[in-house]
Formats: C-alpha cells, structure tokens, sequence
C-alpha cells in the first residue's frame, strides 16, 4: 500500500529551488501550501515564549517554569546551558561553509532516494506533498557505531570533529533535560530518560533555506510536529523564520543569540501520558535573507517499547497512549498516508489497562 504511494523524487520538480531562488521565479504548484493553512497570523496577538534558564533547574522555580512551559506549549528557549555564543557561531559557521560550496562538492554527500541521511530537499513520499523550499543535510550521530562518515563532509575540514563535540554536549544537555522534566514531575528523574534506552538515536539536521519570491504561499518547512522524543534547534543569528501554533495562532520565535530552542517531541507526548506536548511548528521563508539552523533530534532506541509513565495514569487522568516500539516508523508510514501519527497510537479505553 504505502509502495504506491512513494513517487520518483527526481522527476517531481524540474528547476532547482536554488536556481529558483536566484531567478526569483514564482514558485510552481509543487511547493503551494493551500487549504492546508490552519492557524491564523496576527501581528497584534504577543505571545511570550519561555526562558529557561539550564542553570538554575536545580531551584524549584526554575523546575516549575520548566513544567509550565513544556505542559502549556511543549517548547522554550534555553539559556545559561554552558555553551558560549562564540561557540554557537562555530556551529553556525561549519553549516554556513557547507552550504556555500559548490552545488558538485555537496552532492558528493547527496542523500540516497528514499534514505533519511544525506543532503538534498524534503523526501518526497507522496504525490500530494506540498514541497518545502528548503535543502538540508541530516546526519546519525548517535550511536557511533550508526554514523554514516562517507556522508559526513570533508570541507570545512573541522566539519567532523566540530559536529562531534556539539552533539556530545547537545545529548548531556538534553539528558539533563529529561531529568530535570521527570523531577518537575514529581517523578523518579530517570523516567523519560531510561526509556531512550542505551543506545538512543539522535540524528542533526542542517536546514538552509533560499529567499523565495512568495512568502505568502510558499513555506521553508510545513507545519509537523517533531517525531523525536526531545529537539534541540540552534537558529539562525539573525534571520527569524520559525513558528509555532498557540491558541490556533502562529506566533513567532525570536531570535536570541545565545539561546537554543527546546522542543519537545510526539515521543515525550507519549511517555508523559499527554501532559508534557509535542508543538506544532512552520517555517516561514522570505523574500530579502537566506535562512540556517542546524536541530538535533534524540529518539529511543526503536527495539525499546515506549509509554506513559507509570506514576502519570490516574484515574483522573487514564492512559492516554498504548506502549509503541519503534515510532519513528509508525510516524513515516502515517506521514505518508495522511494520517496524524499520535492519534493513531492512542489508547482504546474499552481495552485492558496495562
Ligand atoms: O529551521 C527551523 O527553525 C526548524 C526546523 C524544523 O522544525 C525541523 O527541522 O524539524
Ligand atoms: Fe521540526
């Protein structure tokens, strides 16, 4: 069934976005969003994203703004996590290298049809998928054993060791995280973090976005939710872009510097039994600056099965998800079929509690 449904990536767009992008062509009927543009954009509606400040999640206050954030909107904007803006502006700094080479050099890493790692634009796994007009280069980098280096650039020649260290430092931070998440929880502190198992996947995902001719029809990432457990986005210095869905309204996210977004993932939506969410989120293109950020995603070890702690089933609250093993599949096969992946793993109430 979902066979049918995979189209040849090559033949489905003729001109490159960059070339597009250059041209300042009007986009084809490809790349589109229409009718599928729920959520409204008003400039007047100010909602404030959270700060977190990492550094202080060992007071109560901080665990408490934590859970407030992640229960309200499932995202916030982290500070204080150890990492010196100079630092970011390395990270920056390799993926802005990267994408300024040659289109020839960067297809030495091209992304195989129908394979996740590698460089090139959104995988095409439908017919009717609106195209985003963005070109990224997504990465294993956890665990070693799983990393792929024939697809690892050689230019910048610090392009390894650069992207090594900043996942390393990433996965404590997030391994923090989702201590810190049970804590605000009253939880034992390794109860998200234990079900991500000994060897969790956590993939990067360099994403470059051309200036488009029409922003009002044309997005740099459709709106989804992350199928991780937990994202880290580094984004870009100065270019804004990205939105979230609040009250049915996009709302932007600010450019802080030195701060990371935090999100979380339709994984930790599960493993909270729903109080903690999984944020809908866009992004947009512009006419006037090209856009970067480099996210990193940390998911369980697939063979792990999965699901609302324990100590969150109450009778007030019931279970709201089954156990799954292996989501991220479940997420692909219901991207491609149109469905919403978490409402299809949630729990049937007339089935036995387990
Ligand atoms: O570029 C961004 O700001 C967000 C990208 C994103 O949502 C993703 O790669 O999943
Ligand atoms: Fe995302």
């Amino acid at each position: 069934m979902a066979a049918n449904l995979l189209v040849s990536e090559e033949k489905s767009v003729p001109k490159s976005i960059k070339q597009m992008s250059t041209d300042g062509d009007e986009p084809p009927s490809q790349y589109i969003v229409n009718g599928n543009s729920f959520g409204s954009e008003d400039p007047s509606t100010q909602i404030p994203i959270p700060i977190i400040d990492v550094s202080l999640l060992s007071s109560e206050s901080e665990i408490e703004k934590l859970r407030s954030a992640l229960s309200s909107a499932g995202f916030f904007q982290a500070i204080g996590h150890g990492m010196s803006s100079s630092y970011l502006d390395k990270i920056r700094e390799i993926a802005k290298q990267f994408f300024a080479l040659p289109e020839e050099e960067k297809q030495k890493y091209a992304r195989a049809v129908n394979e996740s790692e590698g460089y090139g634009n959104d995988r095409v796994v439908s017919d009717k998928q609106v195209l985003d007009w963005s070109y990224r280069l997504t990465l294993r980098v956890f665990p070693e054993s799983k990393r792929r280096l024939s697809l690892w650039p050689k230019i910048p020649s610090d392009f390894s060791e650069t992207l090594m260290e900043f996942s390393t430092k990433v996965k404590s931070m997030m391994d923090y995280l989702l201590r810190c998440m049970a804590r605000s929880l009253n939880l034992d502190k390794g109860s998200f973090v234990d079900q991500f198992g000994d060897q969790p996947l956590m993939s990067t995902r360099f994403n470059f976005y051309p200036r488009c001719s029409r922003p009002d029809l044309v997005l740099g990432v459709k709106p989804h939710t992350d199928r991780s457990g937990i994202t880290v986005l580094l984004q870009d210095k100065e270019v804004e872009g990205l939105q979230v869905l609040i009250d049915d309204n996009w709302v932007n996210v600010p450019t802080i510097p030195d701060a990371l977004v935090v999100n979380l993932g339709d994984q930790l939506q599960i493993m909270s039994n729903g109080i903690f969410k999984s944020i809908m989120h866009r992004v947009k293109t512009n006419t006037e600056k090209l856009r970067m950020s480099v996210a990193m995603f940390n998911e369980p070890e697939p063979e792990n099965e999965i699901g609302p702690v324990e100590g969150l089933i109450t009778e007030s609250q019931p279970r709201l998800y089954r156990n799954v093993q292996n989501y991220g599949d479940i997420n692909y096969r219901c991207y491609q079929e149109g469905k919403i992946p978490l409402e299809t793993v949630k729990f049937a109430h007339n089935s036995v509690q387990r």
